[in-house]
């Protein structure tokens, strides 16, 4: 995939719900709310934050047209423009699949005059990612990985996990009839990502063929002989399928600071943000015995470990403190003082969603963060991606608004003696005007 590719997403939302519908839902799963927005909201909202998407296309059920223009109320304005009209499903999955990747061709043939949308339309897709309007909080990182594998030339990707639990084969009256060889066995969610005239000839052919059973779009791309490249999916992209899975969605959608969804930045439109601010952070821990130290959110094998009161994690700390400064409410201390023993271990990840979560509470966003860590070992080089993508996971940013940079001192000072790792942050946080108030 060329980085000028045109780029553009399929949410197949005409489905019923009907593993989890009940006469307390008013409505299809990916309508239903889950704090402020509904599910197709958050789906929406999660692939909006690819830059490199250019517009995403929704396929809804008929009876939907009024659910679908409520869940649209609550998106910003910059999302909506990338959305193309939507189109109506089918009886199933793979029926709506077509129906919506037939709606990409003919933008080819009709641009810009469908319905007198003001999207350009300009042209089908060379490449699509297919997803469920029942997965809302699918990572950046995982659309990251399946752009990776076109640029590599894969023309079929599919975000997946391994499965790690003992499966079962079971009769009709749930007795055991025998243990499933767990051994390579991935399990499938979505993204799922084509070469679009790939995956459109494919879906035709197998409508021409009368086939009508494929429950996903890689079985149907593997049946027309196209080779699927696996890539790493996340276990936050879990579908909603039963009602504790919505349970859990509800919870999950609570944890996410308000007014932070996953694509905060790519979305905004920075000039309703007039008022920018940096402010730095900086923190140091001393080692003690131990074989891991925690840094940027995650383990990093070493001879020692960091000491501290909580998870010791220097660079979470000196980005909570950035982000404090910022808004110029104290430090972190003053938020979590160490005499309190309900912060002895914590993870330091979420002091730093208190931080954030008190920017929201001021409309403020996040526009950029950078950290320097410094130290002689352990080598930050290797795991610098990976820090990378749990601050961005944590911050709901797109990744290109995380830095993470790393110096020793020249064996002078604490650091240079191994005594400790200090960490220096510097967080650009935008807020509205009129956020004076101390
Ligand atoms: N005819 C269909 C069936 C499903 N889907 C979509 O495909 C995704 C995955 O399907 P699934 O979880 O099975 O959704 P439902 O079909 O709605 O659920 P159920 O099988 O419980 O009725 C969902 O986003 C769903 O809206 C669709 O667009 N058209
Ligand atoms: C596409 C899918 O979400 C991948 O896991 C899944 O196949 C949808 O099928 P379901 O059986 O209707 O949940």
């Amino acid at each position: 995939m060329s980085p000028s590719a045109p780029l553009d997403a399929l949410v197949v939302a005409a489905g019923r719900g009907t593993r989890l519908q009940s006469a307390e839902d008013t409505a299809p799963k990916q309508y239903l709310p889950l704090g402020p927005r509904p599910v197709l909201a958050w789906t929406l909202l999660a692939l909006a934050a690819c830059a490199e998407l250019r517009r995403i296309q929704v396929v809804i059920h008929a009876d939907d047209g009024p659910l679908y223009a409520a869940a649209l109320d609550t998106l910003p304005p910059a999302l909506r423009a990338r959305l193309a009209p939507p189109v109506t499903g089918g009886d199933t999955r793979q029926a709506s699949v077509r129906l919506g990747l037939e709606a990409l061709a003919a933008a080819g043939s009709a641009a810009g005059a469908r319905d007198g949308h003001q999207l350009e339309d300009g042209g089908a897709p060379a490449f699509v990612l297919i997803h469920d309007a029942a997965r809302p909080f699918l990572p950046l990182a995982v659309i990251e990985r399946m752009l990776a594998a076109f640029a590599d030339g894969h023309e079929a990707v599919l975000a997946a996990l391994p499965v790690h639990d003992t499966l079962k084969r079971a009769n009709s009256g749930g007795v055991a009839t025998g243990t499933v060889d767990r051994q390579g066995l991935w399990a499938a969610q979505t993204p799922q990502g084509f070469a679009f005239p790939r995956i459109l000839a494919a879906h035709r052919a197998a409508a021409a063929a009368g086939l009508t059973g494929f429950t996903d779009d890689t079985s149907l791309a593997e049946w027309a002989g196209l080779s699927v490249k696996l890539v790493e999916g996340a276990a936050d992209a879990y579908k909603i399928t039963t009602r504790a899975d919505l349970l859990r969605a509800r919870a999950d959608a609570a944890r996410v600071p308000a007014g932070l969804p996953q694509d905060a930045s790519a979305m905004t439109d920075w000039s309703a943000y007039p008022d920018i601010r940096v402010a730095t952070g900086y923190d140091v821990h001393a080692f003690e015995p131990g074989d891991a130290v925690i840094l940027g959110g995650i383990a990093v094998p070493h001879e020692r470990k960091l000491a501290g009161h909580s998870d010791a994690d220097v660079v979470l700390h000196a980005l909570t403190d950035a982000i404090l400064g910022a808004i110029a409410d104290r430090d972190i201390g003053a938020h979590f003082p160490p005499s309190d023993p309900k912060w002895k271990g914590a993870a330091s990840d979420q002091f730093l969603i208190h931080a954030l979560d008190l920017l929201a509470a001021r409309g403020g966003k996040v526009a950029h963060l950078d950290v320097t860590i410094v130290c002689e070992a352990p080598k930050i080089g290797p795991v610098r991606d990976a820090m990378r993508e749990r601050i961005a996971e944590i911050c709901a940013l797109p990744l290109g608004r995380v830095s993470v940079k790393a110096t020793t001192s020249e064996r002078l000072g604490f650091t240079g003696r191994k005594e400790g790792i200090a960490a220096l942050a510097t967080a650009t946080v935008r807020l509205p005007a009129g956020q004076d108030e101390a």
